[in-house]
């Protein structure tokens, strides 16, 4: 008897497989190139002018061609399945902006290029002969952005996707990550991660990079190699004494408020520095014990957290015997719509620290509010 979502799992792996190796190609055809040219200020002319044009919109490039190839894959694997996508064509579709043509052209090449990848072993041993997908054209791939524009709902089946999650880091080479998950009457069943700058091994830069996280309910956390995906390993919150404890937060100080998670460290006695990293990335070295306690918390701008930051992340903590709360203790959620409407940050960690982080967080408000 198959496990429950195997279907899923293949089919999700799959997709994400095929986006991550776009977004790499992208940034190595394109992002490289115009910090090339920025970086060596050299007149911008003939060839460069067309990179240019097309590196300076690498990020929406990336991200929609990326969330065509996906729901390409889903709706032919899931044709009734409904996608709330972060992104939508409509700019696409503009004609009186005068890039937008060069924008569909691109995305077209760079989605039929991901479609066209052959079959990996590891699919060919799973599906037996295995989907081929076919190629598109501009207008079917807009029409596949746009599957993303489901509105989510409290009950039913949905996927949730972010083809790019952490697009800071993606510019900066550094962390992001391709976001799928499966949500059932509001529950998340499965999350699948590519993060293709992640090195295998915490820390071990110098070594292979490229990993993609899975995680089903009920049935555990697993990373694998981009390079091979049958080799799954099982992983595993650690447990560590409060003293070794590291805390993970973003990047960058407009999405999470560094003064108030170092004030949370302060109160749980944490002296190493925070581990700084774009994306859901977050989630998944937390999952392997590269860091022990994901701080989010809110820069008081109000700004609400998307359903497709945090579903495939949450479930791979909960998963490997993490817990995941916002910063008042509530579960995320994802029943509202396209967004955590109802949760006010994010707080994840093993689940022996989690009632400690929490009373760090009430200290920490209590702390600032004393100071207002
Ligand atoms: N003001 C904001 N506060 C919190 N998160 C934000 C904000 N603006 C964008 N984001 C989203 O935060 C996520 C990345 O956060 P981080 O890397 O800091 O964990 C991304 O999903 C990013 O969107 P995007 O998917 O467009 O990159
Ligand atoms: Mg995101
Ligand atoms: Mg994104
Ligand atoms: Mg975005």
């Amino acid at each position: 008897m198959s496990l429950a979502f195997a279907l899923e799992k293949q089919v999700a792996i799959s997709a994400v497989l095929r986006a991550c190796s776009l977004t790499s190609a992208v940034f190595n055809k394109l992002v490289k190139n115009e910090t090339l040219v920025k970086g060596d200020k050299s007149p911008v002319t003939g060839e460069h002018s067309t990179r240019v044009i097309l590196a300076s919109d690498t990020l929406p490039v990336a991200d929609y061609s990326a969330q065509a190839v996906i729901n390409v894959i889903l709706a032919q694997a899931f044709p009734s399945d409904p996608i709330v996508g972060e992104e939508d064509s409509a700019d696409l579709r503009n004609d009186a902006d005068p890039t937008s043509a060069t924008l569909r052209s691109r995305i077209t090449e760079l989605a039929n290029e991901a479609l066209a990848l052959p079959l990996r072993d590891w699919e060919k041993a799973e599906w037996g002969i295995g989907p081929t997908h076919g190629q598109r054209t501009t207008f079917q791939l807009l029409d596949a952005i746009d599957r993303g524009n489901f509105s989510g709902a409290r009950k039913g089946r949905m996927w949730t996707l972010d083809p790019i999650d952490g697009t800071k880091g993606f510019l900066r080479g550094e962390q992001y990550a391709v976001c799928l998950a499966l949500i059932e009457d509001s529950e998340v069943k499965l999350g699948v991660m590519g993060c293709p700058n992640l090195p295998l091994k915490a820390g071990d830069e110098a070594g292979e990079k490229g990993c993609i996280f899975v995680a089903v309910k009920g049935q555990g956390s697993e990373q694998r190699p981009i390079s091979s995906l049958q080799d799954a390993t099982p992983i595993h919150i650690p447990t560590r004494p409060l003293s070794e404890l590291r805390t993970l937060e973003s990047v960058e100080a407009a999405h999470s408020s560094q003064s108030t998670t170092g004030r949370i460290a302060q109160a749980l006695g944490i002296t190493a520095a925070p581990v700084r990293m774009d994306s859901q990335a977050k989630y998944c070295s937390l999952a392997r014990g590269d860091g022990d306690i994901y701080l989010r918390m809110p820069t008081g701008v109000g700004y609400v957290e998307k359903i497709w930051d945090h579903a495939g992340g949450s479930l791979l903590v909960t998963e490997a015997g993490g817990v995941v709360s916002d910063s008042r203790g509530q579960p995320l959620d994802f029943g509202l719509g396209r967004t955590l409407g109802e949760n006010f940050g994010v707080i994840a960690s093993g689940k022996d620290v989690h009632p400690s982080v929490l009373e760090a967080v009430r200290k920490a408000r209590a702390e600032e509010s004393q100071k207002l």
